[in-house]
């Protein structure tokens, strides 16, 4: 099986432990290629990981580049941004001199020139990511990839290195990384909480269509994930 669950006692215990595995991936990424960019998911879950790494005095920050895996299409002032809640809870402290390297590039839609303005950006990103830390929506969608995603399919193969989604659970137009892109990584994580997402995440990992839970194609995707879990 290359999927590797991690059941905590707490969400402050989790978020330390996830930050210490984080941490040593981006140790290990500098170690080894001289720099470490990581991709981190939004919504109302990570928070507290985030605190929790950007604490790290153990690591050269300024040899990390942070993104988000995903963003809603707002700027950085909308508390809908995942930008803002990367900056306000991470890149604080020892994190402050890390490169953030942002998904949103202006205006009110992800238009086909404002992606290419974001692909151009990430484009540029250190491969491999170190590490990618996805979340998981009780719909099963992960990063931007929702069920009746107008582009979920091309979202799930593309090469990206981004494109434009838009699907009714999103509120906002989003953009997101493509799974292929994703996938290119060192480590790849699940952080999910509650038993909500426990029975979600049982689901998921039954049969049943990629199109129904998009997060499938990351399960069945045959990379080795640690999902860590805490009630
Ligand atoms: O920006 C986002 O919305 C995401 O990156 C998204 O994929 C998130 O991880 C899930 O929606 C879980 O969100 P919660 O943590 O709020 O449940």
């Amino acid at each position: 099986m290359t999927i590797d669950r991690r059941t905590f006692a707490d969400r402050p215990t989790l978020a330390k432990e996830l930050a210490e595995a984080i941490a040593d991936r981006i140790r290990t990424a500098i170690a080894e290629r001289g720099e470490a960019a990581i991709a981190v998911s939004g919504g109302s879950t990570p928070g507290r990981f985030f605190q929790a790494l950007g604490k790290f005095r153990g690591v050269d920050w300024t040899k990390v580049v942070v993104t988000p895996v995903d963003e809603r299409w707002v700027d950085e002032t909308s508390d809908r941004s995942n930008a803002l809640l990367v900056n306000e809870k991470m890149l604080q402290g020892p994190a402050a001199v890390a490169r953030f390297v942002p998904l949103y590039s202006g205006g009110d839609e992800p238009t086909p020139e404002a992606v290419a303005k974001t692909n151009a950006l990430v484009g540029a990103l250190p491969k491999p990511f170190a590490a990618v830390i996805l979340g998981m929506g009780t719909d099963g969608h992960t990063a931007s990839f929702f069920p009746g995603g107008d582009t979920l399919d091309a979202a799930l193969t593309a090469e990206g290195p981004t494109l434009a989604i838009h699907a009714p659970g999103a509120g906002e137009p989003r953009i997101t990384f493509t799974l292929p892109r994703l996938l290119e990584t060192d480590g790849l994580y699940l952080h999910i909480e509650g038993e909500e997402k426990a029975e979600v995440l049982e689901k998921a990992l039954g049969d049943g269509p990629v199109d129904e839970m998009p997060i499938r194609a990351v399960l069945r995707s045959g990379a080795p994930l640690s999902v860590y879990w805490s009630p």
